[in-house]
Order: C-alpha cells, then sequence, then structure tokens
C-alpha cells in the first residue's frame, strides 16, 4: 500500500482533517517545524482579513506517540479560529425571511467553482460549493506535506520556493545555493530573494486591491538531495514527473505546471535543451546542466527537482464581474465575499508541500519499508549499489 491521505472540513465549519495512511515509524515528528510550515502558509502580501483571524496549528490526534510515528494511520487536526463567528450561518438553514437567507449564496462567482459545483450537486445554496472548494483546505494539506517534508529530511532531501512573478513584475534570476534561498524568501513578504522586486510587487499588489482587482503570478520549488531512480517510465501512472504535474494543478487557482525549462524546451533544439551526462569519481553520474528539471524518463536523475506552476488570478473581485442569479436567471453581478487579493507567495508554500508529498510517495515505493530503520537499511544498500555501476 502507498502513502495516502484524505482531508475533510469546510471553510467555516469546526475544523479541517486529515489522515495519512502508510507512514512508516520512527519518523520523529517535530511538532514546532510542523506549525512552522502551516504559519508559513498564512502569510504573504496580499492576504485578505481571514489571516489575522487564524494562527493555524495542527493537533495530531492519532498515528504519534512519544514525538514519533508508530506505523499507525495519521489523523491531524487543524481548528478554524473564524468557526466562532459563523456558527450560525453554517447551522442554521438559510430559510426566506431570516438573516441566514442574506448570507446565501445565490450570484456565482466567475472563475470558482460556485456555478459548476450547485448544478453538479444541485445545490441552491451556493455556500455550500465554496465551503469546500476554498482553499482553506491547503491548510490540511500543508499539514501533511510538512509531515512528508519531514521525512524526506531524514533521508537528507531539502524543499525550497520562491516567487518567480507576480502579474506584470517579474523576479530576476540567481545563482543562491538552497540554504541561502530558503534564508532570503522567508525574510521576503512576497517570497523573493531581493528586496527591490519586493518592494515593487508590494507596490503593484496595493494597486490592484486599490482597484477592486485581484492577481496571479509564477511559483517554483526545488527539491533537492533526491536519489537518482524514483519515478519510472515501465507504467504510464508510475512516472513521477506527471504525479508531480497533477499534484501541483490540485491546488486551487493553478492552471499550469512545469518541469524544469518547461514550455521553454518548445522553443530550443535539443543540443540547447538536453543535460549532457558527466562521471565524476566521488559523486558518480552526474549533469552538466539541469535543463530538464531532474526528470528523464518519468524518474528523477539526481539534479534537483525544479517544478513551476502558473497560479490565475483570484476569482473573487471586490469590483465584481457580470454573472447571473441562479434564483431568477437574470443578470448580476457576481456575489462579494472576504477575499485575498493575491495568494502567490502562500501558494507558493502550498506548492512545496504538494510535491514534497508526491517525492515522499515515490521515495517510500523505492526503498519501501515499515520502519525508518527499514527504508535506511534499504536505501543505503541501493546507494552503494549505484557507486557500483
Ligand atoms: C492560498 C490560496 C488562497 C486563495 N484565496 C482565495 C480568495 O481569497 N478568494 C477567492 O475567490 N479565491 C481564492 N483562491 C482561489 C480559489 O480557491 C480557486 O480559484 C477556486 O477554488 C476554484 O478552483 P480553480 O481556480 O482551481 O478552478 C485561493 C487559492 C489559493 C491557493
Ligand atoms: C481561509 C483561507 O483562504 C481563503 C480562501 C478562499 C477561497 O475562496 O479559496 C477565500 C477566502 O476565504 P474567507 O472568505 O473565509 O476569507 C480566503 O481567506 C486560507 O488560506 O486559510
Amino acid at each position: 500500500m502507498s502513502l495516502r491521505y484524505l482531508t475533510a472540513g469546510e471553510t467555516h465549519g469546526p475544523q479541517l482533517t486529515a489522515i495519512i495512511e502508510g507512514m512508516p515509524s520512527n519518523l520523529t515528528i517535530d511538532f514546532e517545524e510542523l506549525n512552522f510550515q502551516l504559519h508559513r502558509r498564512q502569510k504573504g502580501y496580499g492576504r485578505g482579513r481571514r489571516m489575522q483571524i487564524e494562527k493555524d496549528t495542527a493537533q495530531i490526534v492519532g498515528g504519534v506517540r512519544h514525538g514519533r510515528t508508530t506505523g499507525a494511520p495519521i489523523a491531524l487536526v487543524v481548528e478554524n479560529n473564524d468557526w466562532t463567528h459563523w456558527t450560525k450561518i453554517m447551522n442554521v438553514e438559510p430559510m426566506e425571511g431570516t438573516d441566514e437567507e442574506k448570507r446565501r449564496v445565490h450570484r456565482p462567482r466567475p472563475g470558482h467553482a460556485d456555478l459548476n459545483g450547485g448544478l453538479k450537486y444541485n445545490l441552491k445554496d451556493l455556500r455550500n460549493v465554496l465551503e469546500r472548494s476554498s482553499a482553506r483546505e491547503t491548510a490540511a494539506r500543508v499539514a501533511v506535506g510538512a509531515i512528508a517534508r519531514q521525512f524526506l529530511q531524514a533521508f537528507g532531501i531539502k524543499v525550497a520556493g520562491q516567487v518567480i512573478r507576480i502579474g506584470e513584475i517579474e523576479a530576476p534570476p540567481h545563482q543562491l545555493g538552497i540554504d541561502e534561498l530558503i534564508e532570503r524568501t522567508e525574510a521576503s513578504s512576497v517570497r523573493v530573494v531581493d528586496k527591490d522586486t519586493e518592494a515593487r510587487m508590494e507596490a503593484y499588489i496595493d494597486q490592484i486591491k486599490a482597484e477592486g482587482d485581484s492577481i496571479g503570478g509564477i511559483v517554483e520549488c526545488i527539491i533537492e538531495g533526491v536519489p537518482v531512480g524514483l519515478g519510472t517510465y515501465v507504467q504510464y501512472d508510475r512516472k513521477l514527473d506527471g504525479r508531480i504535474a497533477q499534484a501541483v494543478m490540485s491546488i486551487n487557482a493553478f492552471k499550469g505546471v512545469e518541469i524544469g525549462i518547461g514550455f521553454e524546451a518548445g522553443k530550443l533544439r535539443g543540443s540547447q535543451v538536453h543535460d549532457e551526462i558527466e562521471y565524476n569519481e566521488g559523486t558518480g553520474y552526474t549533469r552538466a546542466s539541469n535543463r530538464l528539471g531532474g526528470f528523464e524518463g518519468g524518474t528523477t536523475n539526481g539534479m534537483p527537482i525544479v517544478v513551476r506552476g502558473v497560479m490565475k488570478p483570484i476569482p473573487t473581485l471586490y469590483k465584481p464581474l457580470r454573472s447571473v442569479d441562479i434564483d431568477t436567471r437574470e443578470a448580476f453581478t457576481a456575489q462579494v465575499e472576504r477575499s485575498d487579493a493575491c495568494a502567490v507567495p502562500a501558494a507558493s508554500v502550498v506548492m512545496e508541500h504538494v510535491v514534497a508529498w508526491e517525492v515522499a510517495r515515490a521515495f517510500l515505493e523505492k526503498f519501501g519499508g515499515d520502519s525508518m530503520e527499514e527504508i535506511q537499511a534499504n536505501l543505503n544498500h541501493y546507494l552503494e549499489q549505484i557507486s557500483q555501476y
């Protein structure tokens, strides 16, 4: 059985819940680090008022004893502080003439899941769609991914993320190593490495917000220290680049994904794209460059995994777009719900965690075992084998 998880919970309900199955025993859980990852997801310039209400922390309510995993399913919970303000709206049926009726959502927002969800599940209060389609759910996914991240870290694998673009403003390229990248992006309100870009992005987000509009961008995730041989070319659904692409596309508002130079590859010649193979005593086989972002044949090649994702602008607009009222079928502007103007920095943290999860899953498939010790022994054996190759 491979590693898997499910989440449940509504954005204005009491809590988000996740169950992880397949984590080996004897992984030490650093609770402070887990909560730090949740905190990172809440930050970022352009977020709305909700992030001032929430102070996300995960409670682990199953599968961990004395700070270590036991091999049993891990259950975790992230409470919604906002629930106290929403209890009545969430619990009382919105009947005509009541206060709750005023909070019923019936003018779907273009770009959000409202109308599709209403039609598909036959729901006349689109709040039932909004509650689950909200990116609040990504708090649970970051909590899950933070455990995967700790699993990877135990084998020397590091994860970083950065914002590459917000709307018209692109971050200039840099040559920083992963540790410095982590340090610099952590100190930035928009998760970029240089202060000038940060200031320009902040001013740009302010302007967009003042105009009642929203903005998206491009984010990048880098995973370093991954051994060669995760994923495989032998079956379509075991290709790790494909699984990572699915994970990235599953993040709310993501409309595209690329690995390495991605779409650029369509413009260049083979000689400008493929990474030449070298052999060094000590480190073994390596590549002279990493344009293919760590993958050939759906399999890791030992170079850092580099993934980019594009996030569309936030659908809820304070200056709303045209829509149709589902009660009357008459043209109306879309409903305005409290909203972020830009969540690209937060989305970069989400991306780190969904990618880390997929890499951890592939790592366990390759070096499978029920305890951390067994997996370490399998890894050591494999590393010895490839050093002889
Ligand atoms: C971190 C994050 C925060 C988001 N915040 C908002 C928001 O405040 N308002 C909104 O309308 N959409 C927000 N979104 C986007 C919607 O959740 C998303 O567009 C919606 O679920 C529809 O799914 P789709 O865009 O993937 O098709 C956010 C997305 C992410 C990743
Ligand atoms: C709650 C989060 O993001 C929410 C994502 C979201 C959406 O429509 O996706 C809409 C907003 O919800 P609310 O109306 O409650 O403010 C965001 O705040 C979060 O990221 O934790």
